[in-house]
């Protein structure tokens, strides 16, 4: 990673054209290549996301023994070893940034032979991992954490696990896909039942695989003792990337953007539904199936946003979108309300507070709540914003840049590179004026 002291200067910008293609799906990339690692044969994962959080996932698995080759940028040939193949890393395990990296970790290696540690950066170290130890050692895992359930995490192999039926107390893929993956390896039946349906793609990724499981929204089932059966997988366009387009181009007049391949998971698509509440027009050509998953084209064009209540049932499809909803609703006419998103405190950064910080640095009315903020739209100025190196408020604020009044700087955006590199060549290329502070200014 280049460094945390990146500064990005955003400005105003006139109509947004052009047809882009955002890179591949990072809760679909770190999946492919953990199943492909524990298959049994050579799976070809295409459209690979060349981020930082899912190549801490595929350096994890040659740590234990995987070989990974990379014919190309975006594609993966992992050699998988079987559910039982894996061998004792020697150092350890650094997911980086990735929440989803270690939390998914900590379930598959739960169930292993061998010990092994978990340690990510310093945002990742503060991110609660009680969530995933609890369910996990209710199945017999051994798992110790620093004071407050906080990452290093300690993982003590050679248990026996066994099978449970959990009921998440919140909704998350991360927790949900933690507890499948140590259920493939315990005695008897696993079952997650979720407060609201979350992303699942872990349990579309078993079945590819040749998992037998059987889920339906807010609810998977599973028994261990199968194996994995190598396959192909083609990683669409991640919907969160498309997501800062969306906004762009909704907010800045005269904009018609394509995004083209985008995942359309409908536990992914929140913030199109949200958004056309607000007034946007957004348009789905060519849905069409790829790699098992829905996609679409996406056409975005410019229309005035108006205000919303985002209604909750929304908030876990669209968890990762609410920095840039945010922007959108500054830059709507009227009030819009986020309530049911306290799950946004615990992320990269507390996203309610820095976009709260970053949004009313630059002029927009907003009242934090605990679980989410009231937002005036109305017209925003120019001004020094900080994305406390969270990569989606470092995208989002920059978005905001196309409608301020003047230049917006945004402070400590290296983490882009972990779900979104090339954001500034993409953005370029639609007309967005975004840089690193000195080419911008000099
Ligand atoms: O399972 C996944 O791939 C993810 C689940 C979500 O987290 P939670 O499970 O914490 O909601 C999301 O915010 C994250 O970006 C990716
Ligand atoms: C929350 C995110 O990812 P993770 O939990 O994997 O760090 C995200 O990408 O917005």
């Amino acid at each position: 990673m280049s460094g945390s002291s990146l500064t990005w200067t955003s400005e105003p910008a006139g109509p947004l054209q052009g047809a882009i293609r955002v890179p591949g799906d990072k809760s679909i990339s770190h999946r492919a290549v953990m199943f492909a690692a524990l298959a049994d044969g050579v799976s070809h994962i295409r459209g690979f996301l060349e981020g930082e959080d899912t190549r801490a996932t595929a350096r994890a698995f040659s740590q234990m023994g995987v070989r990974i080759d990379r014919p190309s940028d975006s594609e993966r040939i992992v050699h998988g070893v079987g559910l039982h193949g894996l061998s004792a890393p020697a150092s350890a395990i650094d997911c980086g940034n990735a929440g989803t990296g270690m939390r998914l970790l900590a379930g598959l290696l739960s169930a292993q032979s061998f010990d092994s540690r978990l340690v990510g950066d310093e945002s990742l170290s503060r991110r609660p991992m009680r969530r995933v130890i609890e369910p996990l050692a209710r199945m017999g895992a051994r798992i110790s954490a620093e004071e407050g359930g906080l990452p290093p995490l300690r993982i003590h192999g050679g248990q026996r696990l066994r099978g449970i039926e959990y009921a998440l107390p919140v909704a998350s893929a991360q927790v949900k896909s933690a507890v499948l993956l140590a259920g493939l390896y315990a005695s008897g039946e696993t079952q997650v039942i979720e407060p609201h349906p979350t992303r699942d793609y872990t349990e579309r990724m078993l079945a590819a695989f040749g998992w037998p499981i059987t889920f339906s929204e807010g609810h998977a089932r599973l028994s261990g003792g199968h194996r994995l059966q190598a396959t192909d997988v083609v990683v669409p366009a991640d919907f969160s990337s498309a997501a800062f387009f969306l906004v762009a181009a909704s907010i800045v007049p005269g904009s018609d953007v394509l995004l083209t391949d985008v995942g359309l998971n409908p536990r992914r698509t929140g913030l199109l539904e949200a958004l056309r509440l607000m007034g946007a027009s957004i348009s789905v050509e060519n849905p069409r199936t790829l790699g098992g998953e829905s996609v679409g084209d996406l056409r975005v064009r410019y229309s005035p946003l108006r205000g919303i209540d985002v209604p909750v049932a929304l908030v876990p499809d669209m968890i990762d979108e609410f920095p840039a909803l945010f922007v959108a609703a500054a830059a709507a006419r009227g009030t819009t309300r986020v309530t049911g998103a306290a799950e946004l405190r615990v992320k990269e950064s507390d996203r309610i507070a820095v976009m709260a910080r970053g949004l009313r640095a630059l002029g927009c009315a907003l009242t934090e709540t605990d679980d989410g903020a009231i937002i005036e739209g109305g017209r925003l100025h120019a001004g020094s914003a900080d994305s406390a190196g969270d990569h989606r408020c470092a995208m989002s604020l920059a978005v905001a840049g196309l409608v301020a009044g003047g230049p917006v700087t945004i402070a400590d955006c290296a983490n882009v590179a972990t779900s979104f590199p090339g954001f500034l060549e993409l953005a370029a290329r639609c007309g967005m004026r975004v840089g690193e502070a000195a080419a911008v200014a000099g």
